[in-house]
């Protein structure tokens, strides 16, 4: 799926908070969008996954406005991550139940998500018992888990341990090549956007900036 962003501004209190005129995120690659902090790429980020809708401009989903179906395949992992008070089991097993997809496919998904994420111990956990950077692994596995063809992400790996990240990483990339599906992720991490995306969108007082020479 691709995003095609136009003439798009965004105010919090008469502030204008992001201000721009045309963006495209490409299908099928991943592209990292890096600015300072309070540059607006969380603000960004929540439209794009339609959870804000105060805002001017227009956003086109393969050239269409957001609908139900759009909507249901796409998912955000947030920068403040929000599980249920049920076990990490019945978390990642949430979306493919509001999708309507069978008892035994759910647990076929949902036991191969925890396996790749290295993460099947923490099953029977209750979420909210979780440490940080476990309940970050756990909201990608939420969101990976019905193969989203948009999957935004906002700062995934920002608790996470070295190791995790790399399995983390790995589980993105995966996704994007396996199911051609479009990523978009937040990062501060110089070296991971180096490492995982396609493109960079560089966001500075809510304004898209030049990135020459990034890569
Ligand atoms: N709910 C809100 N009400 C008012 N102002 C807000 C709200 N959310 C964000 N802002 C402001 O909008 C601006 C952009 O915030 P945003 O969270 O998008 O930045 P960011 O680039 O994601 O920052 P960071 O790198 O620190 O996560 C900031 O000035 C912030 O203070």
């Amino acid at each position: 799926m691709d995003v095609q962003i136009s003439n798009l501004k965004k105010y919090y209190n008469d502030k204008l908070v992001l201000d721009i005129d045309n963006l495209k995120i490409k299908k099928g690659i991943i592209t990292g969008i890096v600015g300072p902090n309070g540059a607006g790429k969380s603000t960004l980020l929540n439209i794009i996954a339609g959870m804000d809708s105060d805002f001017e401009g227009t956003i086109l989903y393969d050239g269409k406005s957001i609908n139900k179906k759009i909507y249901k395949e796409m998912t955000i992992v947030f920068q403040k991550i929000s599980l249920f008070r049920r076990s990490v089991y019945e978390n990642i097993e949430y979306p493919l139940k509001i999708r309507g997809v069978s008892k035994w496919e759910r647990r076929l998904k949902v036991e191969n998500i925890l396996k790749i994420l290295d993460i099947f111990d923490l099953k029977d956990k209750k979420a909210h018992l979780l440490s940080g950077g476990e309940s970050q692994k756990v909201s990608l596995g939420r969101a990976l888990v019905f193969n989203p063809k948009l999957l935004l992400l906002d700062e995934p790996t920002s608790n996470i341990d070295v190791n995790s990240t790399i399995v983390m990483e790995r589980e993105i990339v995966n996704h994007n090549k396996i199911n051609n599906a479009t990523v978009v992720i937040i990062t501060h991490d110089f070296k991971q956007a180096k490492r995982l995306c396609d493109e960079i969108v560089w966001i500075e007082r809510g304004k898209v900036g030049k990135v020459d020479g990034f890569f």
